[in-house]
């Protein structure tokens, strides 16, 4: 085997202020081949003429998505009656990137090649080439979603207690193979809720974590932002990614989606301090030995800690005691207080039974901020 040339990927910053709780080595400990997405992709095309496009699902800022058949035995197409092809058939999803630089879509592809496989984690199938344009193609599994303000505002704990810890399932694998998904919301979560089928999709922001390694913190959407991307905090690890759980689950159990609405990635911060206060805000930063940046000069304010139970009305009876305790060991300003993955999954929250009381959990309703 060659070894390959060092790569600037897990270069250290000067000044070492944040490390991960766990996983600190999960890329270190295996072959530069395994993270270097710079220096080591190796692409086996698969044939684009097994793919057939059916009609368009999505559309993000780096790809248009598609559901698709898998022509399975493409030799046999003629010979077989109508019906029959369509049992050689696969549904797949169809994933078409827009042109962005090569080191992005060699970084979710090596991601996914490395994830594929995992529990929860949305299976890549192959990848293909169009031929004129260069642009890859990327197949997927198909999960048949519903959309997560249908589903969401059905969910009773026991659903909560499934879903999330389905979820956290993905998280905990993809953080043990040094991945941090940094992109995660209900839109990137797929659920099937007649299979009860979760996947966690959408690599496109996900990262190898290397210790000491600053980070950009133009990462995960808005409303799902931790506190330390909006400080500019760049030693950030896969706590960013319990952050956004956090987010989703307070959402839900408080009725108000999303749970912090900023108007502004400045707003965010705004409006994460007025529910965990300003004081904690700076001892978070000073702590890290940061500043709060100058962007908030005007718009931050002095905002007391709001307790849990202002949230809970009597329109929700999913705020249980231990969902209660949950959030608040998510929603922490310092990435490292929060629950991990795995510790989250072992919170008592999961544990505890509520399908006697579930019939009440019908009544709720939704409640629009
Ligand atoms: N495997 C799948 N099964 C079902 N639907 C899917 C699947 N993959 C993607 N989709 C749908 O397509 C949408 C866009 O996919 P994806 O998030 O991977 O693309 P993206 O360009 O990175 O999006 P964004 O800009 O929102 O981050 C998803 O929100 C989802 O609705």
């Amino acid at each position: 085997m060659t070894t390959l040339p060092p790569s600037a990927l897990n270069q250290k910053s000067t000044r070492v202020y944040s490390e991960a709780r766990v996983y600190r080595d999960a890329c270190e400990k295996r072959p530069q081949e395994y993270w270097d997405y710079e220096q080591s992709v190796v692409i086996k095309w698969g044939k684009i003429s097994n793919y057939e496009i059916i009609n368009k699902i999505g559309r993000g800022k780096y790809s248009e998505v598609f559901s698709g058949e898998c022509i399975i035995n493409p030799e046999d197409h003629h010979h077989h009656q109508q019906q029959q092809q369509h049992e050689k058939q696969q549904p797949c999803v169809i994933k078409v990137l827009k042109p962005v630089k090569m080191k992005k879509i060699y970084r979710e592809l090596k991601i996914l090649m490395n994830l594929t496989g995992g529990p929860n984690v949305i299976s890549l199938l192959d990848i293909v080439q169009d031929q004129s344009s260069k642009i890859p193609a990327l197949i997927f599994e198909e999960v048949k979603n519903m959309d997560f303000r249908q589903l969401y505002p059905t969910f009773k704990l026991p659903d909560l207690q499934y879903y999330f810890t389905q979820l956290l399932i993905a998280l905990n694998y993809c953080h043990s193979m040094g991945i941090m998904h940094r992109d995660v919301k209900p839109q990137n979560v797929m659920i099937d809720p007649k299979e009860k089928k979760l996947r966690l999709i959408d690599w496109g922001l996900a990262e190898f974590y290397h210790p000491g390694v600053d980070y950009n913190v133009r990462v995960a959407s808005r409303y799902h932002k931790g506190p330390e991307l909006l400080v500019n905090l760049n030693q950030y690890d896969y706590s960013l990614d319990l952050w956004s759980v956090g987010c989703m689950l307070a959402a839900i159990v408080f009725k108000r989606e999303p749970f912090f609405k900023g108007s502004s990635n400045a707003d965010q911060l705004v409006k994460i301090a007025a529910v965990l206060g300003t004081k904690e805000l700076l001892s978070y930063l000073n702590k890290y030995g940061l500043r709060l940046p100058s962007e908030y000069d005007n718009i931050m304010r002095d905002f007391i800690r709001r307790p849990w139970d202002h949230f809970t009305g009597s329109y929700t009876n999913l705020a249980v005691p231990e969902m209660i305790d949950l959030i608040d060991n998510l929603l922490r300003y310092d990435h490292q207080e929060r629950l991990t993955a795995q510790e989250a999954m072992d919170h008592p929250f999961f544990k505890a039974n509520y399908e006697s009381n579930s019939d009440e959990s019908n009544q709720n309703t939704m409640v629009s901020n």
